[in-house]
């Protein structure tokens, strides 16, 4: 049952979840195109099983194979919606790139996804959230990043890789997706699309929370992009593992599958487009993702771009990954 209108942050949500999936499978296409050589085998910690390394062959890419992928999927998401939406604020993380017309969407709602949103509402008693019901344009802006994890993109960990788009409403994350282009479903279907929105619960996967107290803790951070405050902050959080793996918004998707309960990255580096499409999602399965005094960023338009104060995400014990950043006392 169509609804007579729907609000436009959840036509914005749809189409979303339609361009993310577009551009990961022109980001699959860059890579199974591009430069690829098949480095030696190299050891790597599965995070389900943090004390078993498995010994893999990698292919890696070149980065001007991952400046193709970034510029195209961006291309593809921000001409698509914007064709739809040309006033709304959308700002990616490559800047402002032309791109070509066979990578742009033409119909960006697509009916099936429209559909799994209507159906939900519908479900909803209440119906839509007054949050998503009143939003207008104006108050919207949108944060993308055709492609996280760039690093691990060109280093043949293209598992780590994501497509973010956030959706903020008067600078507070509310929607957001996240596309895996090379998740490997059980029925070896390629890619996964997470999506959320205020209220409306967690798509795309089943939120699992982990047993810390039988099980210990497990915490997350950068693979390629280190500091001494990171390391302190892990040895601090005494866990019972680290997982050190690419993308910002690889390590969401990693806490919201209940394979580690926190992302720890107190150090500057990260952008709005790295956090804003895992913040809306992890907030609306009840966590959290804040600066590392336990801040939250600003997503409106003219915000700053960089997330100057750290990272923090976890779906439980926020409180605690906070104090676990805090700078050794003042000797
Ligand atoms: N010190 C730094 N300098 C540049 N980019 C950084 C950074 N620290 C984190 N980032 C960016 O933040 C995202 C997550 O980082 P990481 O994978 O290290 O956890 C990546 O986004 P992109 O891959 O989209 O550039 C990465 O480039
Ligand atoms: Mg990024
Ligand atoms: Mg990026
Ligand atoms: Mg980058």
């Amino acid at each position: 049952m169509a609804l007579a209108a729907r609000p436009v942050v959840l036509e914005l949500l749809a189409a979303s979840i339609n361009v993310a999936r577009r551009a990961g499978g022109i980001i699959r296409d860059v890579l199974s195109s591009g430069e690829l050589r098949t480095v030696d085998k190299v050891r790597r910690r599965l995070p389900s099983l943090p004390t078993v390394t498995a010994v893999t062959a990698v292919t890696t890419t070149t980065a001007a194979a991952a400046g193709k992928a970034d510029r195209r999927a961006q291309h593809c998401i921000i001409e698509s919606l914007r064709r739809r939406w040309p006033a709304l604020a959308i700002i990616g993380e490559e800047g402002a790139i032309g791109g070509s017309e066979h990578d742009v969407v033409a119909e960006v709602l697509d009916a099936a996804d429209q559909g799994v949103i209507d159906a939900i509402l519908t479900e909803r008693s209440g119906g839509c959230p007054s949050t998503l019901q009143k939003a207008t344009l104006d108050q919207i802006s949108v944060w993308v990043d055709p492609l996280d994890g760039t690093k691990e993109f060109t280093e043949g960990f293209p598992e780590n890789v994501t497509v973010l788009i956030g959706i903020a409403i008067n600078g507070t994350p509310e929607a957001g997706v996240i596309h895996q282009p090379f998740f490997k479903a059980a029925n070896s279907v390629t890619g996964r699309t997470i999506w959320a929105a205020h209220g409306l619960g967690v798509h795309g996967t089943e939120v699992k929370w982990r047993n810390v107290a039988r099980d210990g803790r497990i915490v997350a951070t950068t693979r390629s992009h280190p500091s001494p405050a990171i390391e302190r902050a892990l040895a601090a959080a005494q866990p019972a593992s680290i997982v050190r793996i690419g993308g910002a918004g690889n390590k969401i998707v990693h806490i919201l599958d209940g394979d580690f309960d926190a992302y720890l990255f107190p150090s500057p580096g990260t952008s709005k487009w790295d956090t804003c499409a895992g913040e809306a999602i992890l907030r609306a399965a009840g966590g959290h993702l804040t600066d590392q005094s336990g801040a939250s960023y600003d997503y409106s338009a003219k915000a700053e771009l960089a997330n100057a104060r750290g990272v923090v995400a976890s779906l439980s014990d926020h409180a605690f990954y906070l104090s676990c950043t805090k700078p050794p006392a003042q000797l």
